[in-house]
């Protein structure tokens, strides 16, 4: 079907001459009207309505026989009521009309009072689909009738509308043997018959001759153009001989046209049919997806009214869908956007048909939140009015992480203050000015002195509140302008801009060191800690961050080199030194492997006897570049760096080793110390590490001793308590190393199996000229007396520290007043020196 005449309506093709007549009216004044007029229908109007229709069809009907007929009133004859269609109906609505009610003509009408606007013909529709291109591929064959009614000319036109009647025919082929030639009368020569109102002649008379013929091959196409050009109804249809076939009225070729414009139509129909499907199966697609959708979905008409919103805007906002519908969007204004963002907003969307971006908008509980809109205009075509589909989702949560993001990125999440990347930009930019303003920084890096002895001992969790409340205490003594920042770990770095005087860092970083003097409370337990802290200067001390930073931290190296707690502002000379620990680290991990230890023993002697009751192991680390370095040196450096617990079982083994041969050869059968670090108790495994030494060296435990600090059970008591149990159910004698240095807490001295006391060789030092020091001892010797511990003097250097300690009943005695630490070949001598008339095995049990 052409495009062109898809929507065709009935006005575009309708006939407006509509032509109208009486009812009273005679048939035969109706038959001269539709003559005159060239219709082939007149309607009946009685008070202005339009009651029936009398069409060139019905003059068959008319009985020619009666004379009267002509004066016969149009109303007994018509057809009533009328079918009517309005003039706006699309022209394939109308052909289905048609074919439903049997019909060839419709009256249209117009308006909501149905008045009469003309008439249709299914000819007229037909006539105005173009579809004549059709009538190309169709003969006549296909089309003609071949049973037509034939009849002699010499009877009545009464007859001849009977046999139209009978036969159903609009036409009937009038034969006349005298003049050899066949004619027709059709009901249209019956319409002209009324309008004479004369009938009396044969009907041959009234027949149109000669016919025009055709032959059945001719196309269908070619036959409605003759019809056309003549003006004819009729062809007669001859075969090869030139007989008579059949006729094909111009009926036959629109009933084969229209059964070409109803298959088009069905088509079409069908497709619409399938279109309207897929559009209802879209639309309830969509709505589906609305409804499901996370996102908020607003529509509005072009007046800017809600017309529709989806559960997720209900969700979002809080409005129910009746609170909003009818309403404005600005309902959910939020109030934070002015009059420009709107009208730009607006702008862009006229231009564009889209906007993107953030909004504020006010929920029903009045809570503002951050919404990612698009509005889309959405136009089906320029003349129809645009909607606005709103789609939002709320992004306060996206926002805040962002934010968490960029503050996780830049800030240190413990301490909330800025981490290293944000530091490292506040320095160069700091540096970038100072250059330009030829002004001085300076950069400080702290340390917390002894922080990871309060992690491994205390926990992770107190090593983090002790480091918030550091970075609390720190960040008091900033001034604006300052940076502090928390690297990580225990070290904090400082930027300090406008240093007009040197002086002036060191005043700072007095007044950081006081900051942390008052002790920090950690749940129960108060913790004192202190820093140490390096400086450098731009530009005296380097001219980049990089180098800066760098010799901050050498002189930080250096300030716990001197006793910790301190500032030091940096110097040249400390590069050196920082070089030589790096070394010593890279030294210290090989040392192990490279078989680098070695055990040195000191005696213990017995203040009274001076007989050697024991000896403590003591670690020594030979490097063949570094030479010997001292175990207060690479302990602390080895706990730093996780070697201890290695370091520690290779000391464990070394002893039992010494002594097996010691009591293989008969030279020493006493018990021999080691010391075991506090990291030992939270990292490793001591009683199975000290069961296998034993059990390899075939030792019996009570032969060694193992030394341990208090600072093994401030993480756990309990925990401290289950490994003790297990080293002495190994026969191994327990003795508490440095005591009345840490907590020297009564409590647990009682719970705990410990066999010995030693006291810390910085009290022994002083005694007896410092009072306090004195009592302090004398206060040991009455605890260990009291619970019936043996007690063990260290750093014993002169004679009348022994006689003070003899006098507080302290029989062990160790120290350079007796002896060094020795070689196993010194202490080999030693003893034979000192060996006792019989030496017996002496062990406690
Ligand atoms: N001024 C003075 N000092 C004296 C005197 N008598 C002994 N000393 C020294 O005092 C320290 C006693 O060991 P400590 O208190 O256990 O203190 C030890 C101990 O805590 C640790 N250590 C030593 N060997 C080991 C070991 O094998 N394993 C572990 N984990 N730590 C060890 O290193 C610390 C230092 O050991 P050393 O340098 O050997 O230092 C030894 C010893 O040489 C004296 O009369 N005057």
């Amino acid at each position: 079907m052409a495009q062109s005449s898809k929507k065709l309506r009935v006005e575009d093709v309708m006939s407006t001459e509509l032509l109208v007549c009486s009812p009273e009216q005679s048939l035969a004044d109706c038959a001269c009207l539709m003559r005159n007029e060239n219709v082939s229908s007149i309607f009946i109007k009685r008070d202005g309505q339009i009651i029936g229709v009398w069409t060139e069809g019905d003059c068959a009907k008319v009985d020619f026989a009666d004379p009267e007929v002509f004066h016969q009133p149009v109303v007994n004859y018509m057809t009533s009521p009328v079918k009517t269609v309005d003039h706006l109906t699309q022209l394939s609505e109308v052909t289905v009309l048609f074919h439903s009610y049997g019909f060839r003509h419709l009256l249209v009408t117009k308006g909501d009072d149905g008045e009469p606007a003309g008439v249709i013909s299914l000819s007229d529709v037909v006539r105005s689909q173009g579809l004549e291109h059709y009538l190309h591929f169709k003969t006549i064959e296909s089309s003609y009738v071949a049973e037509v009614p034939i009849t002699q000319g010499n009877i009545s036109v009464a007859s001849i509308s009977e046999i139209m009647r009978q036969r159903r025919s609009n036409f009937v082929l009038i034969d006349n043997p005298d003049v050899g030639q066949t004619g027709i009368i059709t009901e249209r020569d019956l319409l002209t018959m009324l309008s004479r109102q004369k009938v009396d002649k044969p009907a041959w008379q009234y027949a149109s001759w000669p016919l025009l013929t055709v032959h059945y091959t001719t196309s269908l196409f070619k036959a409605y153009q003759i019809l056309k050009l003549k003006q004819i109804r009729h062809l007669i249809v001859e075969g090869d001989d030139g007989e008579i076939l059949g006729v094909l009225a111009l009926r036959n070729i629109l009933s084969e046209i229209e059964s070409a414009y109803m298959q088009e139509l069905e088509t079409v129909l069908h497709q619409r049919d399938r279109a309207l499907k897929k559009s209802q199966k879209n639309l309830y697609l969509a709505e589906q997806i609305i409804n499901a959708s996370p996102d908020g979905i607003m529509i509005t008409d072009s007046r800017n009214t809600i017309m529709q919103v989806n559960p997720a805007f209900t969700q979002l906002t809080g409005y129910g869908e009746q609170e909003v519908l009818g309403q404005k969007p600005s309902m959910l204004s939020s109030g934070r956007h002015d009059k420009h963002f709107y009208d730009k907003m607006w702008t862009e969307l006229r231009h564009k048909g889209v906007w993107q971006g953030e909004i504020y908008n006010r929920k029903r509980n009045g809570e503002i939140f951050l919404e990612w809109l698009t509005i889309i205009c959405i136009r089906e075509s320029a003349e129809e009015e645009a909607l606005y589909a709103a789609i939002f989702s709320d992004i306060t949560e996206r926002k805040r992480n962002e934010k968490r993001i960029k503050t996780l990125a830049y800030f240190d999440e413990l301490t909330h203050l800025p981490n290293r990347r944000l530091f490292n930009d506040r320095l160069e930019m700091a540096l970038a000015t100072a250059h330009r303003d030829k002004t001085k920084i300076a950069v400080m890096f702290l340390d917390l002195d002894h922080f990871k002895q309060v992690n491994d001992t205390l926990g992770h969790s107190a090593g983090d509140a002790l480091l918030k409340q550091v970075a609390k205490r720190l960040q008091h003594c900033m001034h604006e302008g300052d940076t502090l920042a928390r690297l990580g770990g225990d070290e904090f770095t400082l930027l300090l801009t406008e240093i007009d005087e040197v002086k002036n860092i060191h005043r700072y970083a007095t007044s950081l060191i006081e900051a942390l003097r008052e002790p920090i409370k950690i749940g129960n337990t108060e913790i004192v800690i202190t820093t140490s802290i390096g400086g450098a200067i731009y530009p005296d001390d380097g001219e980049d961050a990089e180098t800066l930073l760098k010799h901050a931290d050498i002189a930080m190296y250096r300030s716990k080199e001197i006793g910790r707690n301190s500032f030091q502002l940096y110097k040249p000379a400390m590069n050196a030194r920082s070089l030589e620990r790096m070394a010593i680290e890279n030294k210290l991990k090989q040392a192990l492997k490279n078989n680098e230890f070695s055990l040195y023993y000191q005696p213990k002697i017995d203040s009274f006897t001076h007989q050697i009751v024991g000896a403590e192991a003591l670690l020594r680390w030979h490097d063949s570049e570094l030479g010997f370095i001292s175990p207060a040196n690479f302990i602390p450096l080895a706990e730093e760096l996780g070697l201890i617990v290695d370091i520690d079982i290779w000391v464990i083994n070394a002893v039992c080793k010494q002594i097996q041969q010691w009591q293989n050869k008969g030279i020493f059968d006493r018990r021999i110390s080691a010391n075991v670090s506090a990291l030992h108790f939270t990292q490793g495994n001591l009683a199975q590490s000290v069961e296998n030494a034993l059990n390899i060296w075939q030792v019996d435990g009570r032969l060694l001793e193992i030394e341990i600090t208090e600072s093994s059970f401030i993480r756990s008591l309990e925990d401290a308590k289950k490994v003790l149990k297990a080293l002495k159910q190994l026969g191994v004698s327990l003795s508490l190393d440095d005591f009345g240095t840490g907590y020297s807490a009564l409590s647990y001295l009682a719970r705990l199996p410990i066999d010995t006391l030693k006291i810390d060789a910085s009290f022994v030092a002083k005694v007896p000229d410092e009072y306090g020091n004195s009592q302090i001892v004398k206060a040991i010797a009455a605890m260990a007396h009291s619970l019936e511990l043996n007690l063990v003097a260290e750093g014993v250097e002169q004679a009348h520290q022994l006689a003070f300690l003899q006098e507080l009943d302290c029989h062990a005695i160790q120290g350079y007043f007796f002896s060094k630490p020795l070689s196993v070949e010194q202490f080999e001598l030693f003893c034979e020196a000192h060996r006792p008339a019989k030496i017996a095995l002496s062990v406690s049990s």
